[in-house]
């Protein structure tokens, strides 16, 4: 039986990162309300948001497997989704300069029978950054689509000092660890041969 991966997404950054280690997919966004989930735990928050996605994409065969993420900022007890104003991306950054925080991103996979749910953390550490810089930031609108406020694999990336964990899991997508999970749904690169 031949397996056909579904991304229930549309982040940019999560395609690129399949393309990347030559995962075929096709993409089935889903519509929902983040706002129904109010954990206050940074990993659930993102393992139920993940699941939320992926349960509401459909499955039109029974080869399809479903994958949907989500990412979030975590500091100090505070969640940083996306800014949605210029002010809330200035607190979020003045929050983070100098400072270690965790980017949690959690990962949903579905079949019609079964449901892997996971989370990976990776910790960031972030330079000192001057209110000058901040704003200039903001004034580029990178961080508007991102959790946090600031993109690592963008101008964001002058902004970090070091990490511990997987930097594709800041980007949105754990990929070793998603490869990984999704042989045991029969999903490899399309250069792996059996
Ligand atoms: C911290 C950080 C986050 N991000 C992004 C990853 C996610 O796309 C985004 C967080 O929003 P999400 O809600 O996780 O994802 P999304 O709305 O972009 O896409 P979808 O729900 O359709 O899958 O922040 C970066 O691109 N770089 C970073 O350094």
């Amino acid at each position: 039986m031949s397996r056909q991966l579904i991304l229930a997404s549309s982040s940019p950054r999560r395609q690129q990162l399949l393309e990347q280690v030559k995962i075929p997919f096709d993409i089935r966004k889903p519509d929902v309300d983040e706002s129904i989930i109010s954990s206050r735990s940074p990993e659930s928050k993102v393992e139920q948001l993940a699941k939320l996605k992926a349960d509401h994409v459909s499955l039109l065969t029974e080869q399809e497997v479903i994958l949907a993420a989500d990412t979030v900022v975590s500091y100090q007890g505070d969640i940083f989704e996306k800014p949605h104003t210029e002010e809330d991306a200035m607190n979020m950054l003045s929050a983070l300069s100098g400072q270690v925080h965790e980017v949690y991103t959690g990962v949903a996979i579905r079949t019609s029978d079964r449901i892997k749910v996971l989370a990976e953390k990776t910790e960031v550490e972030f330079w000192p950054l001057s209110s000058k810089e901040i704003h200039h930031y903001i004034s580029t609108m990178d961080p508007f689509d991102k959790a946090g406020a600031y993109g690592i694999q963008s101008i964001g990336a002058t902004f970090v000092k070091r990490i511990i964990g997987d930097y594709y899991n800041v980007v949105g997508l754990p990929i070793s660890r998603v490869v990984r999970e999704l042989r045991d749904f029969s999903i490899y690169p399309s250069f792996f041969q059996s």
